[in-house]
């Protein structure tokens, strides 16, 4: 079992020779017994899942179901906000961080998030990047240049932003701020990245270039997507769970789940014969 220094000095990256092995997959998150309330409100009933480490793991499932809710649980992201609150067990890396006395910041430094609408801050491209990074870790000038680059060129951007680093984010596409969205959270070295339907505002080449950049990163980070859209699961993910009414009804690979599901209620959602 890692701990998290190991992952800390590690920077999040993937050891390639464990990822190839079928029988030594590491989960990057254990998730037990989990419950959520909004106040009174249940939102996740018992759920129990692993998120593999190298892996992209999607949420699928009706409107309402809890895809977002679960992913929010993942980085403790609800916290933010008074009367809600999980119970249960969400192992990162066997570190339960349910318990309390969790450095928050930290955590959400190693699993970040990405939402829905892109939402970069009113700054310059550059500082977008560079401002998350400066939180945790004291980087010279040249130093920070790199940082920029190397993310900017992760979230496959650079070539369209190298020139204008200093214009404002918000003058980029909406295709470009969500990778710039990308590209910050890249930027502090997670080892896992949550992305909150992260197409659903976006056109369709752009969706294909967050698609195509979802591929590229799972080579070194365990990504979880929620989506509404099936084919974007079928098409990105390697697992897939399907959620009804904050259940978690069934959770395989993409393809069984996809082709093969063993629920019916699964198939019937699957082939649109839902509701
Ligand atoms: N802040 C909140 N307060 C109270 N209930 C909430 C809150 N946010 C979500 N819920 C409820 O929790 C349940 C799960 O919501 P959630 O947003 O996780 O669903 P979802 O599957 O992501 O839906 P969608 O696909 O529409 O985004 C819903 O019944 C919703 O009404």
């Amino acid at each position: 079992m890692f701990d998290l220094n190991q992952i800390d000095s590690q920077g999040g990256k993937v050891d390639s020779t464990i990822q190839h092995s079928e029988q030594a997959a590491i989960n990057a998150l254990e998730v037990r017994n989990l419950n959520f309330f909004y106040g009174s409100f249940q939102g996740l009933k018992d759920i129990n899942l692993d998120i593999e480490q190298g892996k992209v793991t999607a949420f699928i499932g009706p409107s309402g179901c809890g895809k977002s809710t679960l992913l929010r649980t993942l980085n403790r992201m609800y916290d933010l906000y008074p009367g809600q609150r999980a119970e249960g067990e969400i192992k990162f890396y066997g570190q339960n961080i349910l318990e309390p006395d969790q450095d928050l910041n930290l955590l959400r430094s190693r699993i970040g998030m990405v939402f829905q609408k892109p939402t970069p801050f009113p700054m310059s491209i550059y500082e977008n990047i560079a401002f998350g990074v400066r939180l945790y870790e004291r980087l010279s000038r040249s130093e920070m240049d790199e940082r920029v680059e190397w993310a900017l060129n992760k979230a496959a951007l650079w070539n369209e932003a190298k020139d204008k680093l200093n214009q404002s984010g918000l003058s980029l596409s909406g295709g470009q701020q969500q990778r710039l969205c990308i590209a910050r959270s890249v930027a502090v070295k997670p080892s896992v990245m949550l992305l909150d339907e992260p197409t659903s505002a976006l056109d369709p080449i752009s969706t294909g270039k967050i698609e195509e950049l979802i591929n590229e990163l799972k080579h070194e980070y365990t990504i979880a997507i929620v989506t509404h859209n099936m084919q974007q699961a079928a098409r990105v993910s390697d697992y897939t769970a399907y959620m009804y009414l904050g259940s978690l009804v069934e959770y395989g690979k993409t393809d069984e789940i996809f082709i093969k599901p063993k629920r019916k209620e699964t198939e019937d959602y699957i082939t649109g014969r839902f509701g």
